[in-house]
């Protein structure tokens, strides 16, 4: 595969003529400083860009500037100072594209002739296996296949391609699966690449040796390891229940699955139980009762947000909620929406997804939890819960499902544009921004990534001729230390599920029914490291859930009301939100702390199998875990509720920025959303009419909509919500529409759910 010298410009100026490697951040007519990104120094070639020999993209741009400046009669670029000379590489201070060289060595590719072969010199870095003039990153290496007793590597990737005679504005480049075939000349090179791919994570094959094999059965992994597996420790197999919706999307679920997805992950070592669901409330039924000793590595949801949120509120409505909440949960979108995988991974292909839960990783993520007053029944979410145009439309979208498909939220959204009745409630709302009961959480770090980076060694340098010394990655995990009691003891929050409480449909609203933005308008500092709620707030609960009924007359009788011991529930001190009832399930969830209340065995297990945990913290800052509060927090009063009284065209309480797969990337529903920061985002539109409505619709395609008058933005760590009683009796969470029957509260759970995979990067 060709380097793609567009987007990988910054390679171009690292590969010298002779295929050697030279350090990033060069200086020109300076040695390139190593140290600078942290690589230790290799007896690399090193190129010093000259400006008489423009090789590269870099040495173009400085000669050309050179030009610039004699043709216009100043001093030469030879002149001038050479501490003055500014060489425009900011793309490649960026891009550290080529990581640390693991290894290097010459391998043999096989020519078209038979027995014809060409020698090339390969190197493996942290980032990227390279040879000659090629490059294939790492994480689109899915295996290495390796033959007994034979020089023969077999790398084989998901890279991108694109069909040629397509131009680059057209179409999307697709994942295709590339073998390529490699010849060390010696066995115990071949071992050591072998042993270096499995240091960076690779899941490594052991074949039988290909002529000893009969036709067709060099797929099939040898029985009797040798010891050339034993030596190299590889990542060992993981073992996932999949939970697949056949009725996802436009049904293509199993299509999906088992012609994109089965094959990676089976490549990858995967042993997969496969389940299909047979129906609404299957998959949360399967999560409630599941024996999770039968998947230990995870769950992998085929399907849209609402097969996830059905495994959610399963696991956590479970007796073991405070283990079963640490489940992996692994997505392959296939759905009509997929807000939470795009959202938060980044991905939108069901390939890609797989090749995301090949490479590893958990991304730590807060879930919501709905609490109807007046039962005590409480419903989880992960994306968004709405009230008004949005649950309504999803309401009515149910009667055309049969007649329009996919297109029914569109239908049913004219009509009800049409037809626009008045959605009467009050919203109370605690702001997150409110400093006095903030609680800052400084350095929470991952312990397994901490214990990664202090156990194991600091990336040997591999060359032909050195043993296998390779460890894999993640198998040099110790004890971890225990965080609870850093984190001082969690609060314990008794929350209840009501399996078949509310939930009468299970209907997904289009993008055209979220109301999608444009241009995402983030804030890179949106409450990262400053995740006010993240404990205490996060059970920081309305009055009306100590039975209360919220109103604006209530805040002038705060004070007498929270005399009475009336209005807030302490963080710290455990108390039930409500009693349990025989027909319901209790969870024990540890509001909050799921980062820090995780048992040794636990974390050791799950980072073993996955990587680093990635939250909300800067998990290099540090090992401690500490709740750093400056000014004491205190309990959040009746007074600091803030009360609007309606009507509202729409309600709505975002986890994440609520994109959708259909949509730009750039577009998001809450821009300054995180799904991580212990806050939700609340977005509330005036009732102004339907003009105002399509306003509203079309300023969001263009992210103009948080500047509307009627819009108002914040983020909160609470919100309670009453309908009135003549109105609109319906809202929905994750895409499943559900009765209000009288006043609802949501709250943040932080850390409540893992993902496999990476976060997108925040900008
Ligand atoms: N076998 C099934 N038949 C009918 N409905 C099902 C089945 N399995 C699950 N469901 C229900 O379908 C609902 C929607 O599923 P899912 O979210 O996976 O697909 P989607 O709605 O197309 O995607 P998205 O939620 O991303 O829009 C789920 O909430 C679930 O209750």
């Amino acid at each position: 595969m060709r380097v793609p010298w567009g987007k990988l410009g910054a390679l171009s100026h690292k590969i010298n003529p002779l295929g050697a490697l030279s350090q990033s951040h060069h200086q020109h007519g300076a040695a390139p400083d190593s140290s600078r990104n942290g690589n230790p120094p290799t007896n690399n070639t090193q190129t010093t860009p000259t400006p008489g020999a423009p090789k590269s993209r870099w040495n173009l741009r400085a000669v050309s500037r050179m030009k610039r400046s004699n043709s216009s009669g100043k001093a030469g670029l030879q002149q001038e100072n050479e501490d003055n000379v500014k060489v425009d590489i900011v793309e490649e201070e960026n891009s550290d594209l080529l990581g640390e060289i693991v290894m290097t060595g010459t391998l043999s590719l096989p020519g078209k002739l038979i027995h014809s072969s060409t020698e090339v010199t390969a190197k493996l870095t942290s980032k990227a296996f390279l040879w000659s003039l090629h490059c294939i990153r790492l994480e689109d290496i899915v295996a290495v296949s390796c033959y007994e007793d034979s020089q023969r590597i077999t790398i084989h990737s998901y890279a991108f391609v694109r069909t040629r005679w397509v131009p680059e504005t057209f179409g999307r480049a697709r994942r295709c699966r590339t073998d390529l075939h490699f010849t060390a000349s010696t066995v115990e090179e071949a071992l050591g690449w072998v042993a270096a791919f499995a240091q960076q994570g690779c899941y490594i094959q052991f074949l039988p040796h290909p002529n000893s094999s009969k036709k067709g059965s060099a797929s099939t992994e040898t029985t009797t390891p040798s010891a050339a597996k034993e030596a190299v420790k590889c990542r060992a197999s993981r073992e996932m229940l999949v939970v697949l919706n056949p009725k996802s999307g436009r049904g293509r679920a199993r299509k999906v699955f088992r012609s994109k997805v089965q094959p990676i992950l089976e490549l990858a070592g995967f042993k997969l139980h496969v389940v299909e669901t047979t129906g609404a409330r299957h998959a949360q039924t399967m999560a409630m009762q599941l024996d999770l000793a039968s998947c230990p590595d995870g769950i992998i949801c085929v399907g849209g947000d609402g097969i996830i949120n059905e495994v959610l509120n399963g696991l956590l409505s479970r007796d073991d909620a405070d283990q079963a909440c640490t489940t992996p949960i692994g997505i392959i979108p296939a759905g009509s929406d997929n807000s939470l995988v795009w959202t938060v991974l980044g991905v939108r292909d069901p390939t890609t997804a797989a090749l995301a839960i090949v490479k590893g990783g958990l991304v730590a993520t807060d879930v919501f939890s709905v609490e109807w007053t007046k039962t005590g029944a409480t419903y989880m979410g992960h994306t968004v819960a709405y009230y008004g145009f949005m649950s309504d439309v999803l309401e009515l979208s149910a009667k055309y499902q049969g007649r329009f498909g996919p297109l029914r939220y569109f239908v049913a959204g004219v009509i009800r544009l049409f037809n626009l009745p008045k959605y009467k409630c009050e919203v109370q709302f605690l702001p997150a921004e409110n400093p006095s009961v903030e609680v800052r959480i400084d350095k929470l770090e991952d312990p397994v990534e901490h214990q990664l980076e202090t156990s194991e060694d600091k990336g040997p340098v591999f060359d032909s001729e050195s043993e296998i010394v390779a460890e894999p990655r993640l198998n040099n995990i110790g004890s971890l230390p225990n965080h609870e009691g850093i984190m001082g003891s969690p609060a314990k929050l008794t929350v209840e599920v009501d399996l078949f409480g509310p939930l009468d449909a299970t209907n997904e609203p289009s993008d055209y029914v979220r109301g999608l933005d444009g241009k995402t308008k983030r804030s890179p500092s949106a409450s990262r490291l400053s995740a006010p709620g993240s404990l205490e707030e996060a059970v920081a609960v309305h009055p009306m859930a100590a039975g209360a009924s919220p109103s604006p007359r209530s805040r002038s009788r705060s004070k007498s009301r929270s005399d009475r011991g009336l209005s807030v529930l302490s963080a710290m001190a455990p108390k039930p939100l409500r009693k349990s009832k025989s027909s319901q399930r209790i969870v024990n969830a540890e509001a909050g702390v799921v980062q820090s209340c995780l048992g040794d065995n636990i974390a050791n297990s799950l980072g073993r199998r996955w990587g680093p945990l990635e939250g909300a913290f800067d998990s290099k800052a540090g090992v401690t875990a500490t709740v750093q509060s400056s000014t004491k927090p205190r309990e959040p009063t009746a007074e600091d509720w803030v009360v609007r009284q309606g009507p509202f065209l729409g309600v709505m309480i975002c986890n994440h920025q609520c994109k959708t797969v259909q949509c730009l990337e750039t577009q998001a529903m809450a821009p300054l959303a995180e799904h991580d920061d212990g806050t939700m985002d609340l977005l509330m539109v005036r009732s102004v009419g339907r003009f105002k409505l399509l306003r509203f619709i079309i300023a969001m395609q263009f992210n103009r909509h948080l500047s509307l008058p009627y819009v108002e933005y914040m983020k909160v760590r609470s919100v309670s919500l009453e309908p009135s009683k003549k109105g609109h009796l319906r809202c929905g969470i994750d895409g499943e529409l559900l009765t209000l029957d009288g006043p609802i509260l949501t709250s943040v759970l932080p850390y409540q759910c893992r993902l496999i995979g990476c976060a997108k990067k925040r900008s």
